[in-house]
């Protein structure tokens, strides 16, 4: 068995996905039932970045969530825990910059990045909260931040629908197609125990980020949120104006 606990010990997690690395993007494919491709595209829509800009793609893995930018021209640089994950990046994308660091400690300088993006990785960082702060402080003023991940489905049937999915056939389905069944028990726990969509909200907000709204994708089992560091030549939103703000979005997806 290799998984982390609910702890998310960075050790643990660094080690699980060294263990999941080789058939990370397949499983993915197949328990999101080729959902991801979808989500992802989404994700790179709400980033909004042009040629040339710089984009940090946090907790990037095996760099699948860094390479639409790499392909549109945008200077993305995927950055990651795990050297596993990033060894099996490179080898499909050497043109990526891929480099070794720790979300809760970045190894860059204050606002070197265009923009910031974490897909499917905050879920899995030990201290959040510190995650977002750092992406801030390595994010230009007026820059933004978009960040995929599972969430909880808003409505009551569809949310215990997902839960069973989740808690018996994920697990199930794991065992046929990943060398590391243990670490999909460890997914589908962690999604539940994962804050929902407002909640990560407030979280954005007490870490410094304005202008923060969520969209909902596949009725809430993903949510992406985005955010902008303050610009200190532009009038910033009003705390009790942005608490309207983070109210869901109830879109089609
Ligand atoms: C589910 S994968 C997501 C990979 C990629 N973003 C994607 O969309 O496919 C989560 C990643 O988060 C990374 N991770 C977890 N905690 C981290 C931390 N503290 N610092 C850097 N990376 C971390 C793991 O190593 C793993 O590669």
């Amino acid at each position: 068995m290799n998984r982390a606990s609910l702890e998310k010990r960075p050790d643990e997690v660094a080690t699980m996905f060294d263990d999941v690395a080789p058939k990370y993007d397949v499983v993915n494919d197949v328990l999101s039932m080729g959902q991801t491709r979808r989500w992802r595209r989404i994700v790179v829509d709400a980033m909004d970045v042009k040629v040339g800009q710089k984009v940090l793609d946090l907790a990037a893995g095996t760099g699948t969530s860094s390479e639409p930018y790499a392909d549109a021209g945008v200077d993305v640089v995927a950055c990651d825990f795990s050297l596993g994950m990033l060894k099996v990046g490179k080898r499909r994308r050497p043109d990526i910059d891929f480099i070794a660091g720790d979300a809760t400690n970045l190894p860059f300088a204050d606002n070197s990045f265009d923009a910031s993006t974490i897909s499917f990785g905050l879920r899995n960082v030990v201290e959040p909260r510190k995650a977002l702060e750092e992406m801030l402080r390595v994010t230009k003023p007026g820059g933004r931040l978009v960040i995929a991940e599972f969430s909880h489905p808003v409505v009551p049937l569809w949310r215990n629908l997902y839960t069973e999915y989740l808690m018996r056939a994920l697990p199930a389905i794991a065992t046929k197609v990943s060398s590391n069944p243990d670490a999909y028990v460890y997914l589908a726990e962690s999604i539940r125990a994962w804050p929902d969509q407002d909640h990560l909200a407030q979280w954005l907000s007490d870490a410094g980020w304005t202008d923060i709204t969520y969209r909902n994708l596949s009725g809430g089992i993903v949510a992406v949120h985005r955010a902008q560091k303050p610009d200190e030549h532009r009038e910033s939103v009003p705390v009790a104006k942005l608490r309207r703000q983070i109210k869901p979005r109830h879109q089609a997806g």
